[in-house]
């Protein structure tokens, strides 16, 4: 029997009723195929063959989901993120409200009377420098490593938006002004002893423009295709990028926005770090002009991001609350 002070929630033999979910959010299986058809991109266009515009673009309308690699963040900057995320995680005690960040452990948090098997940590993250001290004070360097992180991240998703722009045909610079409440939410996922009881993340799809995930050499994310659930592969040093919900409609429904979850394993401790891009509250997001014609109607009701947000709370109370709170610090 250990100690009750090193006992974590996650040390136990068989898994607490409160962590089952019933059957019909489907098997957890982590045999399920891997689909090794979710593109990976090359973004340094002197490696690859094909034009990273159009491999974006196809791959946003089939899968929803791609992976780049070649994006040109140094290795460094993401090893240090995740160890001092490892080492935020690690912590024996840990706030858990404070005015700027939210840490839920898994026994804190309950869908339908059901605790997920992870804990997450979120935090608003831009601009930098109005939020950084608002972020966790330790470990003690997690201001300066997850600023660099984010730095890096948030050139990624502006060029990849700005990859999107283009290929769709929509103005450059179309999703500047809409990508103006950027959100950190990373998730530890410890072994479980039978991960075909519980889920780390339930299904959902993301209330964003695009989330950018980092997940190191760690599988567990599945995404629907067709009917069935598949493995994102782990591809060290590749960020997974997916189309969130606001995409969707802003592309009239062009791009997908695809439903995902985590599944738990046995052995293996996962760790992502997942960016999401999202528009403001007062922000109205409806189908672009210029993809709207007889031929292709409006699909979408124009809707204020906050007004969606409403109906669709899995993140989104999230958004609006951390953002009318980071107004009234500055
Ligand atoms: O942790 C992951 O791998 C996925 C997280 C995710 O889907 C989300 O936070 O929306
Ligand atoms: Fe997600």
């Amino acid at each position: 029997m250990k100690e009750l002070k090193d006992s974590k929630w996650f040390d136990v033999e068989f898994v607490p009723k409160d962590y089952v979910f019933s059957k019909e959010y489907g098997p957890r299986n982590l045999d399920s195929p891997v689909c090794d058809s979710i593109p990976v991109i090359d973004l340094s266009k002197a490696n690859g063959h094909i034009d990273p515009v159009e491999a974006i673009l196809s791959a946003s309308q089939e899968f929803g989901f791609f992976q780049v690699i070649n994006h040109g963040i140094p290795e460094n900057k993401v090893s240090d993120a995740m160890s001092v995320l490892k080492e935020f995680f690690d912590m024996p005690s840990k706030e858990t409200h404070t005015k700027g960040w939210i840490y839920t452990n898994s026994t804190d948090y309950a869908k339908d009377g059901v605790h997920l098997w992870r804990e997450n940590l979120k935090h608003p993250c831009h601009p930098i420098e109005d939020c950084i001290h608002l972020w966790p004070e330790n470990p003690t360097r997690y201001q300066e490593v997850i600023s660099a992180y984010l730095v890096e991240i948030q050139k990624l998703s502006l060029r990849i938006l700005e990859m999107i722009c283009e290929g769709l045909g929509l103005k450059g610079g179309y999703f500047e002004d809409m990508s103006e409440v950027q959100l950190l939410s990373s998730n530890i996922y410890p072994p479980c002893p039978d991960p075909n009881l519980t889920l780390g993340i339930l299904p959902h799809q993301d209330p964003s423009l695009i989330t950018v995930l980092y997940q190191g050499d760690s599988t567990g994310l599945q995404v629907m295709k067709d009917g069935q659930w598949v493995n994102v592969g782990a591809i060290p040093n590749a960020f997974v990028v997916n189309i969130g919900n606001q995409l969707e409609i802003i592309s009239n429904g062009r791009l997908k926005s695809i439903k995902h979850r985590v599944v738990n394993n046995t052995r293996d401790t996962r760790l992502s770090i997942a960016t999401f891009v999202n528009p403001s509250p007062d922000c109205i997001i409806e189908p672009a002009k210029v993809l709207v014609n007889e031929m292709e109607p409006s699909r979408y009701t124009p809707k204020q991001y906050k007004e969606y947000v409403q109906y669709n709370n899995a993140f989104g109370d999230y958004t609006v609350a951390i953002q009318n709170a980071l107004r009234s610090e500055n």
